[in-house]
């Protein structure tokens, strides 16, 4: 039996990051995103890629980015994995696939169910699925808002590796895994104490309650 994955989002600083690789975390995630709070610039990246290399899988998130943009991070971050967190297409995903050979997280805004089964057309494309709260249309910042959707239209999701977010913590983790069966969960302001800024002991009773939660399946 696997146990879930926990990804925890929106690392800025090495002791968050120590306090995520402590905690027991499967994958740290770093913003790349100017308007979001947890953006981090590219010797930042640098800095923090370097602690983090072979101690935890690290995330580099991006909204709608370039391919020259993302070629900067990739060469800072050494990333293991990419987060397409904008409004990337079917064949932008499939393009910075096989530009940087690396594994793709695509974020699908989850409002209702068609929302759920339109997911269906990057399948082939991502690794991943990450389903989040839809942002509104005008949303300067298409997530890390700590919003939840209806778990329900999750329940019994078998559609290949798939991570569940929006609006996750430590009190509700153990439900939401529960509820859809999810095998993996990310979170980014559910573990801060303030926008932007991570809270170590809000980090580790994710990761507990995640783990203790996800021993269900
Ligand atoms: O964290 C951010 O600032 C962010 C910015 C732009 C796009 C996505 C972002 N975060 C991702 O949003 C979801 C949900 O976060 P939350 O737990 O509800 O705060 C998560 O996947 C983050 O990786």
């Amino acid at each position: 039996m696997a146990g879930v994955i926990v990804k925890i989002c929106g690392l800025s600083t090495l002791p968050m990051l120590e306090a995520t690789i402590a905690a027991g975390a499967d994958m740290a995630g770093f913003v790349f995103f100017e308007k979001s709070p947890r953006h981090i610039t590219l010797e930042t990246a640098r800095e923090l890629g370097r602690v983090a290399q072979e101690r935890i899988r690290k995330v580099a998130l991006t909204v709608d980015a370039d391919d020259s943009t993302l070629d900067a991070i990739v060469a800072a971050l050494a990333p293991d994995l990419l987060q397409l967190h904008g409004r990337e297409t079917r064949e932008r995903v499939a393009a910075v696939k096989a530009r940087f050979r690396l594994p793709v997280i695509k974020a699908i805004g989850v409002a209702g169910a068609a929302d759920v089964s339109s997911a269906a057309a990057f399948r082939e494309v991502a690794d991943i699925l990450l389903f989040d709260a839809k942002p509104a249309p005008n949303a300067a910042v298409p997530g890390g808002a700590g919003t939840v959707f209806d778990w329900e239209l999750m329940r019994g999701y078998s559609s290949g590796d798939w991570m569940l977010s929006g609006g996750l913590d430590p009190a509700n983790v153990a439900e939401a895994l529960r509820l859809t069966g999810a095998p993996a969960v990310d979170v980014s302001s559910g573990v801060e104490r303030e926008r932007g800024v991570k809270d170590e002991a809000k980090i580790a009773a994710f990761v507990a309650a995640a783990r203790k939660g996800g021993a269900f399946f």
